[in-house]
């Protein structure tokens, strides 16, 4: 479980987060929707410790990350897994190598401890055998599949996702989502999800937190989305007359 206390991020003049709070409980999805500027990725990099709040504090399980040294942070540095909007993947290295990279820095393991950790993971997100081919082999869907193998290597008990479904077909993008909710529930890991993707809000939304100027403008889940009464919100998720009109049907 993750709670973040009043986070306020402000770069020179420009106020950013201007006082957010949530709690992310494990074992779900819990999404960062907002329009473009709204402060998603800001948030996501004040939590994780890329960018240092300018108040408030984030919590991992009850310790509070923000106030340690770096020194002190490395523990709750190690339980988490990250994968980056372009797969962040290394061009010169295969795939295997790819996923033991983070297990190379942070882990004990021997080297076919590690073989076999990263024959897992590429078991695990359906890319068994690729082991030896590089990144630019591989499509847009395989490359965040790969970059969801990396982050798991570690076993980790938060997993922070910015916009899994940048560049993907609306059918690609499913099966990334499906894979996420599917290791979120297995593992019962803390997963934070920034997305514009109302297709994963509306399919893996199992808690939402709404962003608008800066401040969370609405909370809830999936199944609240279609009967809410907040009018940012509503014109964000339901933006075109096609959607618009579905949702009336509902
Ligand atoms: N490192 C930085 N230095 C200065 N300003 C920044 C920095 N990072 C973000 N900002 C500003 O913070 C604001 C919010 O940016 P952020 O990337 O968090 O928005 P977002 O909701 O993720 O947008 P998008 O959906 O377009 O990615 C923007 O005005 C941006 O210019």
């Amino acid at each position: 479980m993750i709670e973040i206390k009043d986070i306020y991020k402000t770069f020179g003049e420009n106020e950013v987060l201007k006082g957010i709070s949530a709690v992310f409980e494990s074992g779900k999805n819990n999404l960062i929707i907002g329009g473009s500027g709204s402060g998603k990725t800001t948030l996501l990099k004040c939590i994780v410790g890329l960018h240092e709040p300018t108040k408030g504090n984030v919590h991992f399980d009850g310790q509070e990350f923000t106030s340690m040294s770096f020194e002190e942070r490395v523990p709750i540095r190690k339980e988490i897994g990250m994968l980056f909007q372009n797969s962040a993947l290394f061009d010169s290295m295969t795939v295997e190598e790819n996923i033991m990279f983070p297990l190379n820095l942070f882990s004990e393991m021997s080297k076919s401890e590690k073989q076999d950790r990263a024959n897992f993971c590429l078991g695990r997100v359906n890319l068994k055998d690729k082991n030896k081919l590089f990144p630019a082999e591989l499509s847009g869907g395989m490359k965040k599949r790969v970059g969801i193998a990396r982050a798991i290597a570690m076993e980790p008990k938060y997993l922070f996702v910015d916009e899994p479904n940048s560049g993907l077909d609306p059918k690609t993008s499913i099966v990334i989502d499906e894979l996420i909710n599917e290791l979120t529930q297995e593992y019962k890991i803390t997963t934070v999800i920034v997305t514009h993707d109302m297709n994963s809000v509306m399919g893996i939304g199992d808690h939402i937190i709404f962003l608008h100027q800066g401040k969370k403008a609405w909370e809830g889940s999936n199944k609240d989305i279609a009967h809410t009464d907040n009018q940012e919100l509503n014109d964000f998720v339901f933006a075109s007359k096609f959607t618009q009109a579905a949702k009336d049907k509902l």
